[in-house]
């Protein structure tokens, strides 16, 4: 079917899909699944892949015209046999690239180069580069947004919270994309949440009380997050996700919506997601102390 590619840096690997350019899979040293996908997921068009990272463009959400989330995710991806130069020091890389279809341009009539590097750092953190090129010969600008839609893979969604987003303004989904602000000190998850976080700092973590592991995700260029559990009720309505799974899983991925990008003909953006699974050992609502100093190091 579609191919894949997987890297591996001697333990962590990664899985990644030409369909969608999707990270479907991403195992620690000790074996981990770290994202989480759908045991309903589909594999095939006109479906994107419930789970792993979604990337979102040139729309997220139905914040447009197009389909939700843009066209990407439900293209077929090439491998980019001339990548630039990775950004890290990880030679453990897969290049993919997306260039408009004759089928997008009836929608989106821009020609556009968009690039993804999936790197493993030496210590296997998760990163992710994507390059936005406009090859318009016609001289115009074009504008996008864009997310990388990051489904964790969670012990139980009613222990875990995400920090970083305190006193951020959002959009509410559930409620028409009103703006709101955020009172607690966390995000923690009782009921279906849909939101988009406006200029969020560029370190946010999804502590997983439960597992005693927490997701640092570092962003650049990348100023909005988005935050989304179905719950029950949207789970079972969804037919390419298990009734249950919503308790296993947490989207908390970084995107660009509230500003979005404009590129004239030959200009470049660029934005990246990395992702560092460390140890935690939250309790009481307190932090421990040893896990704030790590995550200082970071
Ligand atoms: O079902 P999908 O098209 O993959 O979208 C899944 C979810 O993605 C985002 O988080 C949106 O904010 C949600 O409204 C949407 O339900």
């Amino acid at each position: 079917m579609y191919n894949t590619k997987s890297i591996s840096n001697s333990f962590p690997t990664i899985r990644v899909y030409l369909y969608g350019g999707q990270v479907t899979s991403w195992k620690n040293n000790s074996g981990e699944q770290q994202l989480f996908l759908s045991k309903k997921a589909s594999f095939k068009p006109p479906k994107a892949i419930r789970g792993g990272i979604q990337i979102c463009f040139p729309q997220l959400g139905n914040h447009g015209v197009l389909e939700q989330h843009g066209f990407a995710r439900n293209r077929l991806w090439s491998v980019d046999e001339s990548p630039p130069l990775p950004d890290t020091t990880s030679d453990c890389h897969i290049d993919l690239i997306l260039k408009q279809s004759e089928e997008d341009m009836k929608t989106w009539p821009h020609s556009y180069e968009l690039r993804l590097q999936v790197a493993l750092s030496p210590r296997g953190d998760l990163i992710l580069t994507s390059r936005i090129k406009n090859k318009n010969a016609d001289g115009k600008p074009f504008q996008f947004t864009f997310a990388y839609h990051t489904y964790f893979s969670v012990s139980d969604i009613s222990e875990v919270r995400v920090e970083g987003l305190d006193t951020l303004d959002y959009h509410d989904n559930l409620q028409s994309k009103i703006r709101c602000t955020e009172q607690g000190d966390a995000v923690v998850f009782e009921s279906e949440v849909d939101r988009i976080y406006l200029s969020a700092p560029p370190k946010i973590v999804t502590i997983d009380h439960e597992k005693k592991r927490t997701f640092v995700l570092r962003k650049k260029e990348l100023p909005d997050v988005v935050v989304w559990n179905p719950w029950d009720r949207k789970a079972k309505a969804m037919p390419d996700f298990g009734a249950e799974e919503y308790k296993c899983m947490l989207c908390v991925g970084a995107a660009r919506i509230e500003k979005p990008i404009t590129l004239r003909p030959g200009e470049e953006w660029q934005g990246r997601q990395e992702i560092s699974p460390v140890p935690s050992s939250y309790s009481s609502g307190l932090l421990d102390p040893e896990m704030i100093q790590q995550m200082q190091r970071i």
